[in-house]
């Protein structure tokens, strides 16, 4: 998933904390405090120390004192935030003072606290930031959910595989059987997901998105299940989990293979017995949720391999739907950019441009490895960067411009087969209709059908 995007991700659990102070015997207790709630720490004595390990250490939190032997701490503070400007960083002191306090918050310090420190101001700052930290990616998260928003689903397609794809689809939409969706990155899985939910008898209830890779598995756990108040690290307070928040509807787990093993036997139970508890709790829930899985690896293999339990892999995949990559699909390629441009001619308040041939032709002749993601980013940006109402390759980028050259010429050096080819999927292309076509090219609409199959199926 792209990251261009204004909040940084935060790092999630274990907190990374940098303890800088000249005297050991605080470095040690503050060290072991912080390790014993779960978070790593690295102890320096001087400013040197400290830049350096900023330098080469993504850390969240520092506990700075105020008086280094050779720095005061709010020199230090500055320099420490220009490396890393989303450092937490806790200012310590045994001589407090108003002036000081103020000066080293209005110097960057999120907090300012005099020694010695107590267990309970140790655990009220690390608890707060983890949450802070926890609530950056949530906003992370639904942030690039809304940037990536799909307008309106476009379920049409000349594609036969993806024809084949849409009729499972629909047809086990309405059932309450758990479903696995097989693509590679890009190609609308968590699309067909949503849509499927949109099909099904549960589309007045919720549909609830778990990114199992982009968390750590304490919290992806906390975030499945839920917690209860002191269950770890950041757990101020009882919390539902998205379990219980996907209750009459779907639950979309994305990328389930990064599940680790451990949770995998506990989503296993919650799948066979609807039961499961919260972090730190004693009391079991039940549930009611239809789970749809995707994944983009080859899950068999990664049984095969010991990283997925085969009985949970056998819940899963009660009904298993792959979904085509787009160069598989390249029939849909015109249609699906035409659509998208004009969904962002219509957002900038434009008339919906055109694709030129030479246009059309860098589309058809790219492989688009990013898929139907890829070819949406492509068509926002031509219709940033290119004014005029006619789009031409330049306004692509470089790799996807360069691959007009790769499309066959006529008299150049290519096989009867290769052109027959070319025209036939670029004919399709542009038409709707078999039968269109097939008058175009002047064959019968059933042996176009059976070439089209062909070509699929070599692709
Ligand atoms: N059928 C579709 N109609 C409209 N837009 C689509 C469609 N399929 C995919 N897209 C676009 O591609 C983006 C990626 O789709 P989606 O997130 O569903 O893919 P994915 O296979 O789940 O990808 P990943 O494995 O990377 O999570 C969507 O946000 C949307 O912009």
């Amino acid at each position: 998933m792209d990251t261009s995007y204004s909040i940084k991700p935060p790092s999630v659990h274990p907190l990374q904390v940098l303890v800088i102070d000249d005297e050991k015997n605080i470095r040690v207790a503050l060290a072991a405090y912080l390790e014993g709630m779960g978070c790593r720490v690295l102890t320096v004595a001087t400013a040197g120390a400290a830049l350096s390990a900023l330098e080469s250490q993504p850390f969240d939190l520092a506990f700075l004192d105020l008086r280094l032997r050779e720095i005061s701490g709010l020199e230090l503070l500055p320099k420490l935030l220009s490396v890393n400007p989303r450092l937490a960083v806790v200012m310590i002191t045994a001589y407090a003072t108003i002036d000081t306090a103020v000066a080293a918050i209005k110097r960057g310090a999120r907090d300012y606290l005099p020694k010695p420190l107590s267990p309970a101001q140790i655990k009220h700052v690390v608890d707060g930031l983890a949450e802070r930290l926890n609530l950056y990616r949530q906003v992370e998260e639904l942030q690039a959910h809304l940037r990536e928003a799909v307008p309106e689903v476009i379920l049409a397609t000349a594609s036969v595989k993806m024809q084949a794809t849409l009729d499972l689809v629909e047809k086990v939409a309405p059932t309450e059987i758990s479903v696995l969706l097989l693509g590679e990155n890009g190609t609308g899985k968590g699309v067909i997901a949503r849509w499927l939910h949109t099909q099904s008898r549960r589309a007045g209830g919720p549909f609830v998105l778990v990114s199992c890779p982009t968390l750590s598995e304490e919290l992806l756990a906390s975030e499945l299940f839920g917690h209860v108040k002191g269950a770890f690290t950041g757990a101020t307070r009882d919390r539902e989990g998205r379990l219980e928040a996907a209750h009459g509807g779907t639950l979309f787990l994305d990328e389930v293979s990064e599940i680790s093993l451990g949770l995998q036997a506990k989503l296993l139970r919650m799948l066979q017995e609807k039961q499961f508890e919260r972090l730190g709790e004693n009391r079991t829930r039940r549930v009611d949720v239809r789970v749809v899985a995707a994944t983009n690896r080859n899950l068999e293999e990664e049984v095969k391999a010991g990283r997925f339990r085969e009985d949970l892999f056998f819940r899963l995949n009660a009904v298993q739907i792959s979904i085509p990559p787009l160069r598989e699909r390249r029939e849909d390629i015109p249609m699906l950019a035409r659509r998208f441009l004009d969904f962002f001619a219509r957002q900038t308040r434009r008339p919906t441009p055109e694709l030129s041939s030479s246009a059309l032709n860098a589309l058809l002749s790219y492989s688009w490895p990013g898929n139907i993601r890829e070819l949406r980013n492509v068509m926002e940006r031509a219709m940033i960067l290119w004014p005029s109402q006619v789009i031409e390759p330049g306004a692509f980028p470089e790799n996807i411009a360069s691959q007009i050259s790769a499309a066959p010429v006529l008299g150049g050096d290519y096989t009867l087969e290769r052109i027959d080819r070319e025209h036939i999927l670029r004919v399709l292309a542009r038409t709707t209709t078999l039968e269109e076509a097939a008058h175009i090219l002047g064959i019968d609409s059933s042996t176009l059908w059976r070439r089209r199959k062909k070509y699929d199926e070599e692709s």
